[in-house]
Formats: C-alpha cells, sequence, structure tokens
C-alpha cells in the first residue's frame, strides 16, 4: 500500500497518523521541524495501539519529517494538511504543495469550516485538492467527510474514500462545498438549540447532556435519524415539526453563555474550566471513560454494518 503524509504535528494529526499507521500503512508525519514530527511518534504509536494492539507486525513505516525539506512525496497515495484553523497558514502551505507534489496526488484538508474552494483558488493542481475532515478523536471516530470544491475532480474524490473505506472509515462524499460540510452542520443546528435553551435558562447542560444521551443521542448508535423515522413512521414527525420548527432557535451568533466562557479562557477539560471545573483527576477519567465508550460503541457498528 502506498504512503500517506499527515502535515501537521497537533492533536488531529496524530490521531490521524494513527488511523493509517495502525492498519499497517506506511505513515509520514510532518511538521515545522523535524524535531517537531519526531516528538509525536510516542503518542501516534499509542493511539494506533488503542485501536489494534497488533499493528506492528503488518510492518509499516513511522517516519518523520520538516514540511520546507521534505521531498519523498512519489508513492504516497494522500496528503493531509491538519494545521492549525487559520485560513492564511492553510493558503500558504496549499500554494507550496501545489508545486512541490506531483499533480497526481490527492490533497485534502482537515479545516473544520475553510472550503476547500477557497484554499485551493487559483492553484494550478485545485483538481486533487479535497476537504478531508474528520472528528475527534480521529483515530476512534470512524466519519471522514470527503467534499469537493469547485475543481476537484470527483474521480480522485472516489479514490480517496475508497483508500478510508480499507482503513476502516466511513468517508461521506459531500458534493458541495458549503460551510460545515455535511456532518458539522447538522452537529451545530443542534448546538444552536443546545446553548439556546441554557442561555434562555430553560435546561442546565446537564440535563442537555442526558437529554440527548439517553433519548435520541442513544439511538443513534443503531440507526441514523433517517431510518429511524422510516421505523417510527414519518407522519407523527411532520405533525411535531409543524408545531416545533416556527419557535427552533435562529441566533446568527454563539450566545453569550459561551462566548463569555471563551473569551475569559475558560475553554473546557484542558483549562480546568469550562461550563464546570474539572480538577487533573476528574480531567483524566472523564477523559478514559469518553475513549472507552467510544471504542465499546464500535461494538454496536459491527452489528450487519452492510445493512446501514
Ligand atoms: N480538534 C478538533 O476537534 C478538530 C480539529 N479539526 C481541524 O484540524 C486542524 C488541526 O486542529 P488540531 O489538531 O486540533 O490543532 P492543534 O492546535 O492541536 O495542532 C495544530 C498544529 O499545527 C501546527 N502549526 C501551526 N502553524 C503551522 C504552520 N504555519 N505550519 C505548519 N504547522 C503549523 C502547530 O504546531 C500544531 O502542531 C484545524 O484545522 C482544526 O480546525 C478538525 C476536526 C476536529
Ligand atoms: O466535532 C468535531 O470533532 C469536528 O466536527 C470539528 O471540526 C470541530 O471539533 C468542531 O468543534 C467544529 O464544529
Amino acid at each position: 500500500m502506498a504512503k500517506v503524509v499527515v502535515i501537521g504535528t497537533g492533536t488531529m494529526g496524530v490521531g490521524i497518523a494513527a488511523g493509517f499507521l495502525a492498519y499497517g500503512t506506511d505513515t509520514v508525519i510532518l511538521g515545522r521541524s523535524l524535531e517537531k514530527a519526531e516528538k509525536c511518534f510516542e503518542a501516534i504509536q499509542a493511539c494506533a495501539n488503542s485501536i489494534n494492539t497488533d499493528w506492528q507486525q503488518l510492518g509499516a513505516s513511522l517516519r518523520a519529517g520538516s514540511i520546507a525539506k521534505w521531498h519523498d512525496w512519489e508513492d504516497a497515495a494522500l496528503i493531509i494538511e491538519t494545521i492549525s484553523e487559520r485560513f492564511d497558514l492553510k493558503k500558504a502551505i496549499f500554494a507550496d504543495l501545489d508545486q512541490r507534489v506531483p499533480s497526481h496526488i490527492a490533497i485534502g484538508s482537515n479545516s473544520s469550516g475553510f472550503p476547500i474552494s477557497e484554499i485551493a483558488k487559483n492553484l494550478k493542481t485545485a483538481h486533487r485538492m479535497l476537504n478531508t475532515h474528520y472528528f475527534m478523536p480521529a483515530h476512534i471516530v470512524p466519519l471522514v467527510e470527503i467534499v469537493l470544491g469547485k475543481d476537484s475532480d470527483p474521480n480522485i474524490a472516489n479514490q480517496v474514500c475508497e483508500l478510508y473505506r480499507l482503513h476502516g472509515k466511513k468517508p461521506v462524499l459531500v458534493k458541495k462545498d458549503i460551510p460545515g460540510f455535511l456532518a458539522n452542520r447538522i452537529q451545530h443546528a443542534l448546538m444552536r438549540e443546545a446553548l439556546s435553551l441554557v442561555q434562555d435558562g430553560i435546561a442546565t447542560p446537564e440535563d442537555i447532556d442526558t437529554a440527548v444521551r439517553y433519548s435520541f443521542g442513544f439511538r443513534y448508535a443503531a440507526v441514523g435519524p433517517m431510518t429511524q423515522k422510516e421505523i417510527s413512521g414519518w407522519e407523527g414527525m411532520t405533525l411535531a415539526a409543524e408545531l416545533i420548527y416556527p419557535s427552533l432557535s435562529n441566533i446568527t451568533a454563539p450566545p453569550s453563555c459561551i462566548t463569555n466562557l471563551v473569551k475569559t479562557g475558560k475553554t473546557g477539560i484542558n483549562k480546568g474550566e469550562g461550563l464546570r471545573s474539572w480538577s487533573h483527576e476528574e480531567a483524566a477519567i472523564m477523559k478514559r471513560n469518553y475513549e472507552e465508550r467510544l471504542k465499546a460503541a464500535f461494538a454496536v457498528l459491527k452489528i450487519a454494518p452492510d445493512q446501514d
């Protein structure tokens, strides 16, 4: 199998690299310096281990390099950019890759929001550039959104989807790079409503978690929302929708209950404070439970996977 090159040494870069290594694919991680990239080895190997304890027997190599000096692109099946979410940085790196990477090799961006049409605008090899958007933690969550920009070649996108299938991922092909692509749009529609309910004092964050996890969130591990309504019938859903839709939140910016937290640096578990405070011990327990529960969800996904 051809190698995969991951550009970016942060949280997502580590998980993305591990997802390929664990399936026996030669993997390269590139950072702003060779040392920075090499520092990720331990974390990548630990993530690979957590999804396949036998990955080392598959004999795949893990190499590191600096972005500016790397030249061994030739047999790469895919290059994935996953550096910080800044448009100027992504634009600059794609302009550079446009010149340096042979034009038949697909290049994806893991940007959460910047459309590939804009990142690859005016580049001569924009046809092989796509959004390849993962979900956190990237080595565990199966979905990858493959998003076509204005100039992307659908054949190349389909080949990238196939590569992901071979690595245990569930790719979806999104035919236009609208903001948020597919899954993030749906996720943010839910978050807008949830945050509005908190802002208006109608429910606590804890109750929102309980309501989602123990009702439709619980069912979503078994079937998606469309199939669930096929099962329950669309009539009830339509009647409820007519009643509910007019009152749903239509705010166009996140509410102050969250922006105030962000402004004061209370961005969540890694900072020890978000909607609630987290001791080191509580944070470690939550992260462990989170990863264990996500992995357990694989058992559910394995029930009749060809009859989704
Ligand atoms: N964290 C998440 O939940 C998700 C993040 N993403 C996207 O993935 C990308 C990376 O996110 P994270 O890994 O969370 O961020 P991170 O902050 O953990 O890592 C970003 C990495 O980019 C590197 N970097 C910054 N400027 C650079 C430059 N000019 N050249 C090369 N490397 C540079 C940093 O050194 C760092 O290693 C972002 O575009 C983000 O929006 C996508 C899905 C989920
Ligand atoms: O939820 C996720 O893991 C991803 O969809 C992301 O891109 C970001 O983490 C998310 O916060 C942006 O909506």
